[in-house]
């Protein structure tokens, strides 16, 4: 349709002979018209304007709404207006959007350019202004703290997090199954046992009513895996503390570019308002209290890592409560006497007015598998003291190492030798290595030191720690004080008077074998129903699958409903079981350890402990004889047979000569394995399985070396394979 008509001439005048022919992009790329060019318009080169106007009408309003739009109004034309040139330059597309907000809203973006960039700039102005003021904010009206993940208040820190609402309700956050620091210089402190606090949290969510943290997730069979724990992500999150309000910022360390992980490279911070940051220090404190309170049920034991000579905490296990310990009544309460004595906050004072060496010693001596290292956890965890335990009879016991590691220790703990006849301080490397070692008993101390004095044997080659250079790290003039140090032997007749002098060992406690009222003890710590368990006893017999079930720990609706009465009917019937058990088993002949094993090997059934026991005694008894006959072969040997290499011999001189002492239990020579005696023997023989390959193999129905069942010392126990499935029935029992 053409119009004719002199109803905006100017309009007309002006911009037809610019748009004709309109082109759909310009060389600067924007859009300016999309429609086709118009046959009808006149070309504005032409020199004819007085000729007939015609224009299609549906030219009218491109030619009114461009102005703007259209850049030859600045003047070159084709030329993009400079706005436009610079906001295309700086947002790319930014062009293409005005086309689409003039071609789909016909609204002329450009109209509003000006406005754009003022609140662009306002918005750089804000931004710039916000942090400038932000940061004088921070700087003089607000504390923070920060934490950073090579300290153990991380682990700390983390644990309280995990536990805050503002966590849990985290839009942005992170899962974790482990909450501990991956710092290498906090790696120390880990504890790979730690995932079974899961449990234990969950016990006092229930107890105290508190948030839900982790969700350990138990599969078909019982196993609980790891806990998921929650912690707000990267970033910046906002809570509320006691009624202040808190900043919580978790940021990646950048300046940190190495392997480490990402975890390992971030640092948190807690930031309040005010100059008073006593809001983040009472938080620290609940932080390390929670802590604190996680281990509270927990021992805690380090090993002395000799090699890098720091302190590791190898695992946490449940207090072992006193009375699972069998032993002489009085000897137990002599102990503990004489160490809350010890431990009271005023005895210290009381030493140190008089001059004397705060430091207390104490020296358990018996046949292995006696509970000597039962004894000793039990200590600990009812003192709430920390354990440390060192190998003398390691390589790397240099008296350096030794030092150091001592010199780290914490005022209040226990320090354990385990085993201290086997480090090879009696005697010097030289006495050692000589081939005879292996068969004959140590030399007696040099004359100066059976006297009880301090000066040791000249000290062994390659710095091994010798006997002098362990009394001076014990008590000499540099040695710590607070400690308690508890040390365990086989032999006490081949310590050195100097070692257990008085002053070194406060109280030597005798273990022994077990006789009738601890093998009724041990009987009874085994099968007497607890609190927290379902009764063990008086099942009927059933199929295979519910058996099956209670192993797993899944309590049938009886069993929930199993009362104090029950409890204490069960107990009786025990006791008299008990008895029964107890006359079958000779007096003075096994280890608790020993009686032990057999009792595991039918946990859930007692009677059948008590019909097995005489089969047992008398196998026991071939075994042992066997082993006497081998060892009889093995000591007459070295007589018709060449000296050993100087590999052997190498290997005595490492701490192998009292182990291989030719006492009929200790005695390394084989033995027939697949019994829960014969491991028992290697395990006290300290047959240097070190690692899982040197593990002999065993059988479904032999007995499996697992890690200490008490947890002390790198030494391997004896478990059954039923014990490995649910974990040692008698320390289970002992558990509060
Ligand atoms: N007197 C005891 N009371 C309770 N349990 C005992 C006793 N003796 C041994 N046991 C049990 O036997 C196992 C080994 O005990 P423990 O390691 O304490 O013996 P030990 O005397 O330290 O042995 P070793 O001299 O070989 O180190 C543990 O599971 C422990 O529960």
């Amino acid at each position: 349709m053409l119009a004719r008509g002199p109803a905006r001439p100017a309009a007309r005048l002006c911009y037809k002979p610019k748009l004709s022919p309109p082109s759909p992009r310009r060389a600067d790329g924007i859009d300016i018209e999309a429609r086709p060019p118009s046959p009808a318009v006149p070309d504005s080169s032409s020199p004819n304007t007085s000729g007939p106007l015609v224009v299609m009408e549906s030219n009218e309003p491109v030619a009114e709404a461009a102005p703007s739009a259209m850049p030859l109004l600045h003047g070159v034309p084709g030329a993009p207006s400079p706005q436009f040139a610079l906001l295309n330059y700086f947002f790319p597309g930014f062009s293409v959007f005005i086309s689409a907000a003039n071609a789909y809203i016909g609204t002329d973006v450009n109209l509003y350019i000006h406005s754009l960039i003022a609140l662009c700039g306002a918005v750089v102005v804000w931004s710039y202004a916000r942090s400038f003021v932000w940061n004088l904010v921070d700087e003089h009206l607000m504390s923070s703290v920060r934490i950073r993940t090579d300290d153990e208040i991380y682990n700390m820190v983390m644990l309280w997090l995990s536990k805050q609402k503002f966590s849990q309700t985290s839009r942005h956050f992170l899962a974790n199954t482990n909450l501990n620091s991956r710092s290498r210089f906090m790696y120390r402190y880990n504890d790979s046992s730690d995932e079974d606090d899961d449990e234990d949290d969950n016990d006092e969510d229930e107890d105290g009513g508190g948030e839900t943290v982790g969700e350990t997730v138990g599969d078909a069979n019982g196993h609980q895996k790891s806990a998921l724990h929650y912690t707000p992500a990267f970033g910046s999150h906002y809570f509320w503390y006691r009624g202040y309000p808190l900043m919580f910022e978790r940021h990646q360390n950048r300046q940190e570019v190495n392997l480490q992980s990402l975890s390992e490279r971030e640092e948190l911070s807690i930031s309040c308002f005010g100059r008073s940051p006593w809001i983040l220090k009472q938080l620290l404190v609940d932080a390390r209290q929670m802590h604190l309170k996680k281990d509270k049920r927990k021992t805690l034991i380090y090993r002395g890592n000799l090699t890098e000579t720091y302190w590791q905490r190898c695992m946490s296990r449940l207090n072992r409560p006193f009375a699972t310990v069998i032993l002489n009544e009085q000897a137990k309460r002599e102990l503990l006497d004489d160490a809350a004595d010890y431990l009271n906050p005023s005895t210290r004072r009381w030493y140190a007015n008089r001059g004397i060496p705060y430091r207390r010693g104490y020296l358990l001596h018996g046949p292995p598998g006696t509970g000597k290292s039962s004894l000793s956890l039990a200590l600990a965890g009812y003192f709430r003291m920390k354990i440390y335990i060192v190998s003398l009879s390691s390589a790397s016991a240099t008296e350096e190492n030794i030092t150091t590691l001592f010199n780290e220790l914490p005022t209040r703990c226990i320090v354990l030798l385990e085993d201290i006849d086997s480090a090879g301080l009696t005697h010097t490397r030289e006495d050692a290595a000589a081939p005879k070692a292996a068969s004959t008993p140590p030399p007696p101390p040099p004359p100066a030191l059976a006297g009880g004095g301090t000066a040791g044997p000249t000290p062994p080659a390659g710095g091994r720690l010798s006997l002098s250079g362990l009394l001076n790290i014990l008590d000499g003039i540099a040695s710590q004080e607070g400690r308690i140090l508890v040390m365990t032997t086989n032999h006490i007749e081949k310590l050195d008077k100097a070692l257990i002098r008085p002053g070194r060992v406060d109280m030597i406690i005798p273990f022994g074998l077990a006789d009738a009222g601890m093998t009724a003890a041990i009987f009874r710590a085994i099968y007497a129903p607890y609190e927290n368990e379902h009764a063990l006893l008086h099942r009927p017999r059933r199929g295979k699958r519910s058996r099956a079930k209670d192993v797993c720990g899944h309590a049938d609706e009886a069993d929930q409903n199993d009362g104090v009465a029950e409890r204490l009917r069960t107990r009786e019937r025990v006791d008299g079981l008990a008895k029964r058990f107890a006359a079958n088993i000779p007096e003075l002949e096994f280890s608790p350890a020993e009686v032990q094993g057999l009792l595991l090997r039918h946990k859930r059934e007692p009677e059948r402990a008590i019909d097995a026991a005489a089969l047992w005694v008398t196998q026991m008894r071939k075994e042992r004889k066997a082993k006497e006959e081998e060892l009889e072969d093995t000591s007459k040997r070295p007589k018709e047979q060449p000296m050993p290499s100087d590999a052997e011999g190498a290997k005595v001189e490492d701490g192998g000569a009292a182990k291989a002492s030719p006492t009929a239990k200790e005695s390394a020579a084989p033995e027939p394995k697949g019994t829960a005696d014969s491991v028992e023997r290697e395990k006290a023989a300290e047959t240097p399985y070190e690692t899982d390959e040197d593990t002999p193999p065993s059988s479904v129905d032999s007995p499996v070396v697992d890690s200490k069942a008490d947890g002390i010392g790198s030494a391997k126990v004896l478990v059954s394979p039923s014990e490995a499935v649910s974990g040692t029935a008698a320390d289970a029992a002992t558990t509060d």
